[in-house]
């Protein structure tokens, strides 16, 4: 039997899940194709990394490691939808319910000081941030959208705000001490194994890890980013943006940088409120405060404190802010500020959200401004500058007649920043941080650091470049597209890539192929003029870049990331299909549990289910999965083009409606086509039934919306009351129950 693992995330896609996956399952079926579920979310992360606190009942497997293996596995075919990426403040909430619910794990340690509370905070780590992408993400990445989800966008154009000449928006980031600045990076001339060290002034060496085992060939990196440096930039920068009077706004993405980027998030937060934390700064370190977690952190633990004493840290925050920049909002009706949390400011979305709104974010009083974007590392931040310069010159970008940018990115075997999170390390003291080989002793790269500067190491191994390239070379083939490799050659690393680059591409035939290396700046305005002229180019870049590329280029083409065909072809043969280029949505659920309305677009998951179907029909030799494919391809344009995707407002047609449409399409292809007479019959009953009660049906899911939803949990939410909110019409549950 031919198998598909559908996971199982949180937020929006794991409720409209709940509604999908029953359709998935019964018309698989029909294929002879079993459906499993894996359990990935948080809060079954959580449970499976702590069995010994649980009952025998309680205790749930750890399916993440299993879905790691399986990713060796050439068989392997799996449908992974977006998952929470959690901070610490996230990671606190979900163990907090799962308390509530009576699971006995333990507290999350603030500040471990015991040796059994750092290990209790060690585990807990592991569910922090991107930590189940850079499991599964075996393969290299393809991203795109497909012709037909491009037609409709270019048939039904999202709005978009209006870009001025002269927009005061703009991004700033450092111009020295950051990691870009400083990096060093070297091609390793054999297999070796490495450590990393601090040797301090006083000549004592601290080791950090031991026994990185790196392969013949890998490119490895060593970067700093200055401290000082840093809190004079922000500085400069909160005070520029004073005088300037537009908003204020930081743009972080601490899940990949799980490290790196919380402490550079904190810093802002602590220039921000200087006198505040001058003043209050011992009392804020006695209570555990941390704003590297945000300032919901600081609010969450002053709230313990007498009210007197309470109102005075308050009375000072905002004493603070006379003298700073008005900051951007997440949530203006909340008072929810662009520092409450560093998971509400993920660079991916917000940027090409301001992009996409004419360069303007939300003041506290709830209108629009202008804004400087603070990116403080300027490696990457760069591309938005050039992308804002390119909007104020041309205007903005026109859905209707702009061309694409599908992506081909590396990110196999915990390439570039996935795999610098047990890597990353803040200087307790300054000394030359360095990476040594253990056998020889050799010093193979070393930088000098000083307290409170952030230092890092990343890795590359030599088999996903090739790969990545092949993809690359495969991808501009199959769509007679122009490659873009945007790579630096002022920046170390990118510059061994480029040499690696032009070494593997000979192994491919190029011939009547447009391939060129350019730099991100360059690579970004070349891009945008081509755009511009309705002209597709495919990027083919880092793991950084194909996370920011990949949002940036849907939204503005698109209206979102959700839309895009996500797939990694793993590298020992098996097939990862993801689901969209964005997340895990958190305000559509607050929409489902305040009205009963899930706006969460499913596209993306019928997309994956298309090429997910195609890789098993071949891989399996099952011509009936391929004509369930072909048919899903089918009936996912019709759906497109009948316009019932989710609507954003209450009442009308949403997830779960739209999941009805796809269920009669799909049924009305099956029974329309030819190939399969099996088939056939047994989707001509669904689909007449399905079209003969589409009223009463689209009545009944429509209905139940409008009211408040409790389903008595977010992290782990009552599967029994999930599945009354996401299957409310008896009519069309019954038809599905009847294949
Ligand atoms: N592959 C993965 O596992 C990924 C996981 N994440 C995780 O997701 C969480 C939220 O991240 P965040 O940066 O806020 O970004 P999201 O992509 O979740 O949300 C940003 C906005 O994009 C729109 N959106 C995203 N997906 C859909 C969809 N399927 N249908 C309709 N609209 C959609 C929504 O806009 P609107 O509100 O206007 O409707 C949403 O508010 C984090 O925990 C993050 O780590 C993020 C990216 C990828
Ligand atoms: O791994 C993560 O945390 C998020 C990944 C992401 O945003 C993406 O792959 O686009
Ligand atoms: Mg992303």
């Amino acid at each position: 039997m031919s198998k598909i693992i559908y996971t199982k995330t949180d937020e929006a896609p794991a409720l409209a899940t709940v509604s999908f996956l029953p359709i998935v399952k019964a018309f698989t079926h029909t294929a002879g194709i079993e459906v499993d579920t894996s359990d990935i979310s948080v809060a079954a992360r959580v449970l499976a990394e702590f069995p010994e606190f649980l009952s025998e009942e309680q205790r749930v497997p750890d399916n993440l490691a299993e879905l790691g293996r399986l990713t060796q596995d050439p068989n392997t075919n799996i449908i992974k939808l977006p998952n929470i990426s959690a901070s610490v403040q996230q990671l606190k909430a979900a163990i907090k319910e799962l308390q509530g619910k009576g699971y006995a794990i333990p507290d999350f340690p603030d500040d471990p000081k015991t040796d059994e509370e750092k290990s209790i905070r060690l585990r807990y780590g592991k569910s922090l941030g991107s930590s189940v992408n850079p499991v599964l993400r075996e393969g290299n990445s393809d991203r795109r959208a497909p012709k037909a989800v491009k037609n409709y966008a270019r048939k039904h154009p999202h709005s978009m705000g209006e870009w001025k000449q002269w927009s005061q928006t703009h991004v700033s980031h450092m111009h020295s001490g950051d990691f870009y600045d400083g990096e060093q990076s070297i091609t390793l001339d054999k297999a070796r194994t490495v450590r990393m060290e601090r040797l301090a002034d006083d000549g004592t060496v601290n080791v950090f890890k031991t026994g990185i085992a790196l392969l013949d060939k890998e490119v490895i990196d060593l970067m700093f980013m200055s401290k000082k440096s840093l809190l004079d930039f922000y500085e400069r920068e909160m005070e520029d943006c004073r005088e300037a009077g537009i908003l204020f706004s930081l743009h972080v993405k601490a899940t990949m940088m799980k490290v790196s980027h919380p402490i550079v998030f904190g810093h802002a937060v602590r220039i921000y409120y200087k006198d505040a934390f001058q003043k209050h700064g011992a009392l804020f370190d006695e209570l555990g405060v941390n704003v590297n977690n945000g300032m919901a952190s600081l609010y969450e633990k002053i709230a313990e404190l007498p009210a007197s004493l309470r109102e005075e840290i308050e009375r000072d925050l905002h004493a603070c802010q006379v003298h700073r920049p008005r900051l951007a909002m997440v949530d203006s009706s909340k008072g929810i500020t662009n520092f409450h949390s560093p998971s509400d400011i993920i660079v991916d979305a917000s940027m090409p959200a301001m992009i996409r709104n004419g360069g303007k974010m939300w003041g506290a009083d709830g209108k629009l401004y202008d804004c400087k974007a603070v990116m403080p590392e300027s490696t990457f931040a760069r591309i938005y500058q050039e992308m804002i310069n390119f909007c104020k010159w041309h205007g903005n970008f026109d859905p209707t007649t702009m061309g694409t940018v599908p992506n081909v990115g590396l990110m196999a075997q915990k390439a570039e920043e996935y795999g610098s999170h047990d890597k990353t390390f803040e200087a307790s003291d300054n000394g030359i941080a360095r990476i040594v080989d253990e056998e020889t002793n050799e010093i193979l790269l070393e930088q000098r650091v000083e307290k409170g500067d952030i230092w890092r190491m990343c890795q590359v191994k030599d088999e996903p470049i090739q790969d990545w390239v092949k993809l690359a070379v495969r991808r501009a083939r199959e769509s007679n597209t122009p490659v873009i490799f945007w790579l630096d050659p002022y920046r170390p690393h990118e510059n061994e890539l480029i040499k690696k680059v032009k070494m593997y591409l000979k192994d491919h035939d190029t011939t009547g192929l447009h391939i060129e290396t350019m730099s991100q700046v360059r690579a970004m305005r070349y891009t945008l003029e081509r755009v511009a002229r309705g002209l597709d180019t495919i990027s083919a870049t880092g793991n950084i870049l194909r996370d920011y590329l990949t949002d940036l280029f849907p939204i503005l083409e698109l209206g979102t990331s959700a839309k895009m065909l996500s797939v990694v072809p793993l590298m020992k043969g098996g097939g990862l299909f993801e689901t969209g280029a964005g997340g895990s949505a958190p305000k559509h659920v607050q929409q489902l549990v305040e009205e009963n309305h899930l706006r969460w677009d499913s596209l993306g998951e019928f997309l994956a289910l298309t090429v997910s179907l195609e890789h098993l029909a071949q891989n399996d030799n099952n011509p009936k999965a391929q004509v369930l494919a072909d048919t899903l391809d089918r009936a996912t344009e019709k759906l497109l083009l009948n316009d019932k995707s989710p609507s954003r407002k209450t009442g009308e047609l949403d997830n779960r409606g739209s999941h009805f449409y796809l269920a009669m399409y799909w049924a009305q292809e099956l029974a329309a086509q030819e190939q399969d007479g099996e088939l056939k019959a047994q989707f001509t009953a669904l689909a007449q039934n399905l079209e003969s009660n589409e009223a009463a049906i689209i009545k009944e899911l429509n209905d139940a919306q409008g009211k408040p939803m409790d389903l008595k949990g977010y992290y782990l939410a009552d599967e029994a009351l999930a599945e009354q909110a996401m299957r409310p019409s008896t009519l069309f549950n019954n038809a599905i129950a009847s294949l």
